[in-house]
């Protein structure tokens, strides 16, 4: 099974929800981190209604980007060209296999802006926006 890790800052809001709708598939390795994250935050509690709405409950615990991550790792998506830039200056050998989700999925250029503090409403939108995003990966990781 490929190993998928999905990367946002505070990992409580983008990269859970990423990894709560590749996880339904159940055809891939799922993990989330957090470029400046804590450990052990639970999902925001709109990110989590959000997926309740669309039938999907996730338990989640946030943790921060490691290199055992990045080694773990097959694939590591981001939110935005900034985290990328930042793994991969940090983490070089983990260049080859680290795009933003944008990228990698529909080939354009584009970040999944930060939910934080928004509304409900608002984080129904990035959830919507990262389902898209993540039809195309599967479709992409399909052909690999
Ligand atoms: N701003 C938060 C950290 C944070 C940043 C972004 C964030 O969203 P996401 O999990 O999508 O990166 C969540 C939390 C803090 O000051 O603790």
């Amino acid at each position: 099974m490929k190993r998928v890790l999905f990367v946002c800052t505070g990992n409580t809001c983008r990269s859970p929800m990423a990894s709560a709708l590749l996880k339904e598939r159940k055809d891939f390795e799922v993990q989330s981190a957090g470029i400046f994250a804590g450990k052990g935050m639970p999902i925001s509690a709109a990110a989590s209604q959000a997926l309740l709405e669309r039938g999907i409950e996730h338990n989640h615990r946030s943790q921060p980007f490691t290199s055992e991550l990045a080694e773990w790792a097959d694939y590591i998506f981001t939110m935005t060209n900034q985290h990328k830039q930042l793994i991969v200056s940090q983490h070089p050998s983990a260049a080859k296999k680290t795009f933003t989700l944008h990228e990698f999925s529909t080939s354009s250029v584009g970040d999944v802006q930060d939910p934080y503090g928004g509304d409900l409403s608002i984080y129904r939108e990035t959830l919507g926006e990262l389902d898209e995003l993540i039809r195309q990966l599967i479709l992409k990781l399909a052909d690999k």
